[in-house]
């Protein structure tokens, strides 16, 4: 079967798993997609030859996007999910798989503003989708069962690795590989900047330490890679990287990288709460 897939939202998070969908071979024409503004809206039918509703054009956008589908993913903010749930909750075909990859919006408030049956699925995605690199959590809603987790699971296994937890996990998701690849550009960041500190051209020191984080990235792409036993490749007894590690273990990084971790997944309950206040 040749799923029809509907986004709500394509900011960068849902246009990402659109580019891994479509290189993982779903036809364009299989595909609508809403977003507010007009510009957006032909900047994405342009890049994917999709069909695309703007908002601001007509405003049964979101309404006129889930007639026919089997698949509805919605990517627009937290705040915003309730609103467009509410909007298309009429249109929305009866078997169709509501799936959102919104941080912080919890099940029970999908459903309850969905009909009884609905089958909704709360995802955590992560932007390396767009090429086939992502990694996306996938959580059952009460009526999402056997049928409609294949069915994400085969979607969004276009777009990389597809694990399945329980909600109450979904913060420490996103905590990890969620807001994670800014992690990995902020260190990317950090050793340009370090570089540079050092006396190396500074455009030199981006590209080193932009090469050298993705390079880093696709030795752990490999089977079996392991983080702790690369690294104990690169870390010669007595040598320059042992000095640099262990001045990060003194400074104790890895606490302050959970301390951080602790802060994306408090923020997620935060917004949580105001979302259910
Ligand atoms: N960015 C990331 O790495 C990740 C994001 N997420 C989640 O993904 C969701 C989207 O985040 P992100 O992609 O970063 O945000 P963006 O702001 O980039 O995208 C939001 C999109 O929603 C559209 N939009 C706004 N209002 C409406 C509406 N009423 N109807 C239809 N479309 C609308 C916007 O249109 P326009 O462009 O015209 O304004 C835009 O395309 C969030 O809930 C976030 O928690 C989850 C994991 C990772
Ligand atoms: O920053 C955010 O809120 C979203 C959720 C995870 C990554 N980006």
């Amino acid at each position: 079967m040749n799923p029809r897939l509907t986004f709500l939202g394509c900011g960068s998070m849902n246009e990402a798993i659109l580019g891994g969908i479509l290189a993982g071979g779903l036809a364009a024409g299989q595909v609508t997609a809403t977003v507010r503004s007009a510009g957006r809206a032909e900047e994405l039918r342009t890049t994917h030859g999709i069909t695309v509703l703007a908002g601001s054009e007509d405003p049964d956008a979101n309404r006129k996007a889930v007639a026919g589908a089997d698949l509805v993913i919605v990517g627009v903010k937290p705040v915003q999910v309730a609103d467009v749930l509410r909007e298309v909750a009429a249109d929305l075909p009866r078997g169709a798989v509501v799936l959102s990859v919104a941080a912080a919006v919890p099940l029970a408030l999908m459903e309850s503003l969905l009909p009884q049956d609905q089958p909704v699925i709360r995802a955590m995605p992560n932007t390396p989708s767009r090429l086939g690199r992502g990694v996306t959590s996938i959580s059952a809603g009460r009526s999402a069962g056997p049928e409609a987790m294949d069915l994400a699971r085969r979607v969004l296994s276009a777009t990389g690795t597809v694990v399945e937890v329980p909600e109450e996990q979904v913060d420490a998701v996103s905590a990890v590989s969620g807001s994670g690849p800014a992690y990995a550009f902020y260190l990317a960041e950090a050793m340009a900047r370090a570089g540079a500190e050092l006396g190396l051209d500074p455009d030199l020191s981006a590209l080193l330490a932009r090469e050298t984080v993705a390079g880093a990235g696709y030795m752990l792409a490999e089977p079996d890679a392991d983080a702790s036993s690369l690294r104990r490749g690169v870390t010669s007894p007595n040598g320059t990287t042992e000095a640099a590690i262990r001045t990060f273990d003194e400074l104790n990084l890895p606490g302050i990288i959970e301390t951080g971790a602790r802060a994306a997944a408090a923020r997620a309950q935060e917004i949580t709460n105001q979302l259910t206040a």
